[in-house]
């Protein structure tokens, strides 16, 4: 009977977080985690920096600039992705998102100068809590993202990319979880996610081989969705095309269906269904509901 309450405690804020769309994060000060002091040392490693551009149409880019080191995430980066993110959350209108990087290339992971200077310190366990709250929320927003990965994802790039609903890669891409070279398992949360998306058995092999994962072996491993035709220029237009095919709908009907798989991937079966009822909820008897019915429409 105890357990039985603190199950349905516990289980409510997440439960709630993916129906009212209230995102809270894995960590905070309860776990000993204050954010405001990983800011201030994540500040003193600048440089590049992260851009998103709303489109009118719902569909967002977040860009990741950063090109003359290969688009690393310095500290400022990481907090400004946290920053986009929020602003993400907040956006009523948004569909669908594509995350890539400048020139050409996806993010080659961490700053290896703030790795370094953190090196043996708490502050990297802080870094990885920072990191996996930021990509928690980036996969839990309400509309579809896609990483469009060009040139290269390694290590925490190809833990970014795992954050993300869907990947697709361009001809010459790579997608690499160093991490094992580097003396290190993911830490951003990327190899939780990684055995969602390809299973116990590919992930070892990824993680363990650290295997250098072109477009063709990501799609066969089921790592990737696609791969787009371009390698330059036009990826970006072709990914937005591509997604285009899971964003055409009211956009309650979009957030709604997202919110849904949300909660099919993160909760025990009853409460994703009871979840999934309050969801429904909201669109029932709603303008699109109400416009289909009058349509007459046949699903032939
Ligand atoms: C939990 C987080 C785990 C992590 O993310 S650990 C970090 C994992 N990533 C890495 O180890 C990437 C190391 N970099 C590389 O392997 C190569 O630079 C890479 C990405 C394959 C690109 O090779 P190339 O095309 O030959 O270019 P390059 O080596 O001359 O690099 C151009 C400039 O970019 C810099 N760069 C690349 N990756 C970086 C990084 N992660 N942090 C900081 N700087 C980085 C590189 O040092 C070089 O700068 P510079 O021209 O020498 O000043």
């Amino acid at each position: 009977m105890a357990t039985c309450i603190w199950r349905r405690l516990l289980l409510q804020p997440v439960k709630c977080r993916i129906t009212c769309q209230r995102i809270e994060s894995i960590y905070n000060r309860t776990h000993g985690f204050d954010e405001n002091e990983i800011k201030e040392k994540l500040q003193h490693f600048s440089g590049g920096s992260i851009d998103l551009s709303k489109g009118n149409d719902g569909i967002g880019v977040l860009t990741l600039n950063n090109s003359v080191h290969k688009n690393a995430l310095t500290g400022t980066m990481m907090i400004e992705l946290q920053d986009r993110v929020k602003e993400l959350e907040d956006w009523t209108e948004g569909r669908g998102l594509v995350v890539h990087g400048a020139r050409n290339t996806f993010c080659s992971g961490s700053d290896l100068k703030a790795i370094k200077a953190m090196h043996g310190s708490e502050e990297g366990l802080k870094i990885c809590m920072f990191m996996q709250n930021t990509l928690t929320r980036l996969k839990r927003l309400p509309l579809i993202s896609v990483a469009l990965v060009q040139g290269k994802a390694l290590g925490g790039g190809a833990e970014l990319s795992t954050a993300c609903d869907f990947r697709l890669m361009t001809p010459g891409s790579e997608i690499c979880f160093v991490q094992k070279h580097m003396g290190l398992v993911p830490g951003w949360g990327g190899g939780a996610r990684l055995v969602q998306i390809v299973g116990g058995q590919q992930s070892l092999k990824l993680l363990n081989g650290a295997l250098r994962m072109d477009p063709a072996k990501a799609l066969n491993a089921g790592l990737i969705d696609d791969i787009l035709p371009s390698d330059e220029g036009k990826a970006l237009e072709e990914a937005q095309r591509w997604l285009s095919q899971y964003t055409g709908a009211p956009v309650e009907v979009i957030q709604g269906l997202k919110k849904v798989v949300t909660a099919g991937r993160e909760l025990p079966l009853e409460d994703a269904l009871k979840s999934e009822k309050e969801i429904f909820g909201t669109l029932w008897g709603g303008p699109a509901n109400l416009q289909a019915l009058a349509r007459g429409s046949k699903h032939k």
